[in-house]
């Protein structure tokens, strides 16, 4: 594969305006990264092949169950329509709630239906070996129920456990980690040393205001709970800048306030809502269905200033056209907030619902914000991905620290590290100053910049960062660097593609530290990389010594895991 050093042009300043053109083609590419980022699940624009192998591990756990139904009810298939009375026993993928039928033992998943809850369900879908219902009444709450503190958590598709105690959250997540581990990653969980592998979760301290970049929807069509559905609505009163409602695409859940992002993030769309419906103003939001209208997502993205500590804040509008004396308005009333240090438009052109730009301007103040990170800087433009919860990846640093274990760098500086999906450099760089060289790979341009700006900034020279798409990698990758003695691994949800899978499995680096946010392809890349494929001939030959998960996303069913696999 050709790898290119990142090139992203900056363009002269248009009167106060900056313009960065990206290199092309990687926009359309990265629709579906960035879109992932949002945290309503209806949002989220999954690549198909992600959504089969959910769909492929979905039945692998219901089959378990379903095969050890009584041989009498094997053949029961709930129909469609038909209410059921069921019990919540644990969650599963997305945060599901997996129930069974009683006396059949047949599975049903539900979303928002939480441990030990007993409801009325109907059935919604038949996929495969199992059914989808939709909650129509609680009969008895779940156990350990707790008031959630958002007014929106009933709705919101972000926080969909907000109502269940942080404890039960915990064990739900390890309980899933656990099951895919087995299910999905074909780990025995008979043999002694698997106690030892299976690491307790780490919980979060800090379970609100934990999250550092939130993504916000303008939408023309304001989604009501069923109680108002009756109220009529005028003009701009349709108007809603949100998160999509779960199962809406189109419909956005109007938000003042959200629990998990930065106070001084909260403050920024208050004074947003404030304003943006005015009519003097002109500003419409972009409807999804006409292609029309101009606002089209609001990213606020928290930091810390390097000298003081403070909070720095970074305001993306996306708009779909470049227009910036509609965005003035906007611009001179939230500049006025002390935190806010930059203000961006990634002006996206498509109709799909991603939040990149294909081309990104300057409005105010600097085009990054910073953030400390074991004692290192980081700048961080609008489109680099940056772990969003600083407290457990920053401040508390126990993300980072945990894979500095794992990674277990002698320190006599001697060591290479690969770390593929390297994003601004944070794994890699805060592993240099041990290593003999870091080799850093990532898609996005603007992380690769921003990646030797960070090497740059903390007098980092041992460490190469190059752009590519590591699900397109040919048989030259790998002749750039020395063989590497430990491989870091984060990737995006999907996880590793087959071609990195086998590269890895060819290459034999003694060590990987496997970091993932997809509990459900970890364990398959897992079982690729101690397993093999037998259908492909493909031999493992790596040893799990290690599954950590660690609590970045409270509140949420997102889980993050760390994995080390030794070669055997
Ligand atoms: C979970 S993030 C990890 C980033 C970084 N390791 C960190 O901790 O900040 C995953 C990164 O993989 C990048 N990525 C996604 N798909 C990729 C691909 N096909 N090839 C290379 N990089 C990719 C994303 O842009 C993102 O920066």
């Amino acid at each position: 594969m050709a790898m290119a050093a990142a090139i992203v042009a900056t363009m002269p300043a248009l009167k106060h305006l900056t313009r960065i053109t990206f290199t092309p083609p990687f926009p359309r590419k990265l629709q579906k990264f960035h879109s992932l980022a949002s945290l309503s699940p209806t949002f989220t624009q999954e690549d198909p092949e992600q959504q089969r192998l959910e769909q492929k591990q979905q039945n692998q756990l219901t089959n378990n169950n379903n095969t050890s139904r009584s041989s009498s009810s094997t053949s029961y298939f709930p129909k469609r329509g038909q209410t059921l009375e069921l019990v919540c026993e644990s969650l599963a993928f997305k945060g599901k709630g997996v129930c069974k039928v009683a006396e059949t033992g047949f599975v049903v998943m539900c979303d928002r239906a939480l441990p030990g809850e007993r409801f009325i369900g109907r059935v919604t879908r038949r996929k495969g070996s199992y059914a989808e219902v939709t909650k129509v009444e609680t009969i008895t709450p779940h156990w350990d129920l707790v008031d959630a503190p958002c007014e929106y958590a009933p709705y919101c598709g972000g926080c969909k456990t907000q109502n269940l105690s942080y404890e039960s959250q915990l064990r739900a997540k390890e309980q899933q980690v656990r099951e895919l581990t087995i299910h999905v990653g074909k780990f025995s969980d008979k043999v002694p040393e698997f106690c030892s592998i299976m690491k307790p979760i780490v919980p979060c301290v800090i379970q609100f205001h934990y999250r550092n970049k939130m993504e916000f929807s303008f939408g023309s069509k304001k989604w009501l709970p069923k109680e108002l559905l009756g109220e009529k609505q005028v003009g701009n009163e349709k108007y809603a800048l949100g998160l999509h409602a779960p199962g809406f695409f189109d419909k956005v859940l109007n938000v003042d306030k959200c629990l998990l992002q930065s106070e001084p993030a909260n403050m920024v769309l208050s004074a947003i809502q404030d304003c943006w419906r005015d009519s003097q103003f002109g500003l419409t939001p972009y409807d999804v269905h006409s292609h029309t209208g101009f606002l089209k997502h609001l990213m606020l993205r928290t930091g810390r200033n390097a000298e003081t500590g403070l909070p720095e804040l970074m305001v993306n509008f996306v708009t779909s056209l470049y227009k910036p004396e509609l965005l003035k308005p906007l611009v001179e009333k939230i500049s006025a907030i002390p935190e806010v240090v930059s203000i961006m438009n990634n002006v996206n052109t498509s109709v799909g619902n991603t939040s990149v730009g294909e081309e990104e301007y300057i409005l105010y103040g600097k085009s990054t914000i910073t953030e400390i990170l074991r004692g290192l800087t980081f700048q961080i433009s609008a489109n680099s991905f940056f772990q969003t919860n600083t407290h457990q990846a920053c401040e508390a640093e126990v993300l980072y620290k945990l894979i500095e274990d794992c990674a277990g760098l002698r320190g006599d500086g001697s060591q290479i590290v690969l770390d593929l999906f390297c994003g601004t450099g944070t794994i890699g760089l805060t592993l240099a100053r041990r290593a003999k060289h870091v080799y850093g790979y990532e898609v996005v341009p603007q992380a690769i910049s921003d990646a030797h700006r960070n090497a740059k900034l903390n007098r980092i020279s041992n460490a190469t960062f190059v752009q590519g798409d590591l699900n397109k990698i040919d048989e030259s990758f790998g002749n750039n660097f020395p063989k590497p003695d430990i491989v870091i691994s984060d990737p995006n949800r999907p996880g590793m593609h087959m071609k990195l899978l086998k590269f890895l499995i060819k290459l034999k680096a003694p060590r990987i530290v496997y970091v993932s946010c997809n509990p459900a392809t970890c364990a398959r890349d897992l079982d690729y990389l101690c397993h093999g494929v037998k259908e492909k001939n493909i031999k493992g030959c790596y040893k799990l010594k290690s599954l950590q998960p660690v609590d970045m996303f409270p509140h949420t069913p997102h889980i993050e895991c760390i994995c080390l696999l030794e070669l055997f």
